[in-house]
């Protein structure tokens, strides 16, 4: 049980860059697979042959040509602005009288959002503990009605069972306040995340370092991928992206515009394209062009869904045709608002293309966060990061104490 995993906390630096590799968990075996389409040669697939490679900017200083917009966006390209024909009439100057604009909400700060959006499991946790604590001793009683409302919030026998031990060794039979029981709550749960709170690092030596994004429709793979392009870029690493999500043709345009966005260019083909045969061709071109960072799109999937579950075996396959040792990461990007089937989604999609790492979304809407601690007890798997929100900065380094504190409660 992943008790045994628990230990010193971890980092909780957004990303890095260095020589160490990711571990890669449960991965299955490079096996010698047949391809279903012959890959002999580099460039083999119609579809692309014309559109993708030639759509991308290729030009080394182009990587940097682009202005770095940060704001939420839709599936909508960017349109060019028109400089308008005639001059515009003067302003109008409003009545005095006027009511005055209503001033623009400022926009919450990062963690404010965060604990913004797990008032609902907070809150929940807050109320029951309050209930079963006030004026009651710390007994056989309290204590189970505690473990049922620690299940009930998603944080799984495991870690219920863990927090009401710590409480028992600590104050069996006295009194004890509701806030004294979500400070060890809040410890319990931070000691369970500690250890997966972990950067995601690119090792440059692989060149290109290849990131396989994977999960189930809407999570937000497609998101988080212009995320990191924007932080990598940043960092100074040469970023290319894959439109790997051929299924949705707002997912290419949505890539590319992520790819504007950042300067990084984007690989893309027809909508329906075969996603492994571009996947193929990105990492080719990657390569040829020596891009450090390879991010690669791919459509969102049910993972009950066993066809396209083998669709992405096949990606993983396909690029290993050209880099053995690739993807490097295989990161699954989780939705906050979902709740217990996330763990079955991290169990497939890590039994079929072997992730590597999670990212957990939208963990500023209504979210129920209780289920990444029952995750990291169970598969202590490195949690990478957070989405707190839809504009490019909004991906955040996962911090143990932040969460965990949030959940509880604790200001
Ligand atoms: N509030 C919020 N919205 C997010 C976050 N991450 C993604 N979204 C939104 O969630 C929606 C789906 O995101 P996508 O990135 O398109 O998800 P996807 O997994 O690529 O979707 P498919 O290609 O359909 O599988 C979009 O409207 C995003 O703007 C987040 O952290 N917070």
């Amino acid at each position: 049980m992943s008790e045994d995993k628990r230990g010193l906390f971890g980092s909780v630096r957004m990303f890095g860059i260095g020589k160490k590799e990711q571990p890669k968990p449960a991965a299955p075996e490079p096996e010698a697979v047949e391809v279903e389409t012959p890959l002999a040669e580099p460039v083999r697939h119609a579809d692309y042959d014309s559109v993708a490679l030639a759509e991308a900017p290729v030009a080394a200083e182009s990587w940097k040509d682009f202005e770095i917009l940060d704001e939420p966006r839709g599936d909508a390209v960017i349109e060019a602005f028109q400089a308008p024909s005639e001059p515009l009439p003067a302003p109008v100057q409003p009545a005095p009288t006027a009511a005055p604009a209503p001033e623009e909400k400022p926009r919450l700060g990062w963690l404010q959002r965060l604990k913004h959006g797990l008032t609902k499991t907070s809150s929940k946790l807050t109320e029951g503990i309050t209930g079963v604590f006030t004026k009651r001793k710390l007994d056989d009683d309290t204590l189970e009605e505690l473990e049922d409302l620690l299940i009930q919030s998603d944080l799984g026998l495991a870690v219920s069972a863990r927090v009401v031990g710590a409480l028992k060794k600590a104050r069996y039979n006295s009194d004890i306040s509701p806030e004294e029981v979500r400070a060890i709550l809040a410890a319990e749960v931070e000691k369970v995340l500690g250890p997966v709170a972990q950067p995601l690092e690119i090792d440059t030596s692989k060149k290109p370092y290849v990131v396989l994004m994977v999960g189930v429709n809407g999570t937000g793979k497609t998101t988080t991928i212009g995320k990191y392009a924007k932080q990598f870029t940043e960092q100074g690493l040469k970023v290319m992206l894959a439109a790997g999500d051929t299924f949705r043709a707002a997912a290419i345009e949505q890539l590319k515009v992520w790819g504007e966005r950042t300067g990084a260019p984007v690989v893309s083909g027809a909508q329906g394209a075969d996603a492994a045969g571009l996947a193929f061709d990105a990492l080719t071109r990657a390569k040829k062009e020596g891009a450090d960072l390879l991010i690669i799109d791919t459509a969102g999937r049910l993972q009950n869904k066993t066809g396209l579950m083998a669709e992405l075996e096949k990606i993983i396959r396909v690029i290993r045709k050209v880099d053995p040792e690739a993807p490097h990461s295989v990161l699954l990007t989780l939705d906050a608002t979902t709740g217990q089937n996330a763990l079955s989604q991290v169990e497939i999609f890590g039994k079929t293309a072997g992730v590597t790492g999670l990212i957990m979304t939208k963990l500023d809407g209504t979210a129920r966060g209780g289920i990444l601690v029952a995750i990291a007890a169970k598969h202590g798997l490195p949690v990478h990061a957070i989405g707190v929100g839809e504009s490019a900065s909004d991906l955040q380094a996962f911090s143990a104490q932040d969460f965990a504190r949030a959940i509880a409660g604790v200001s």
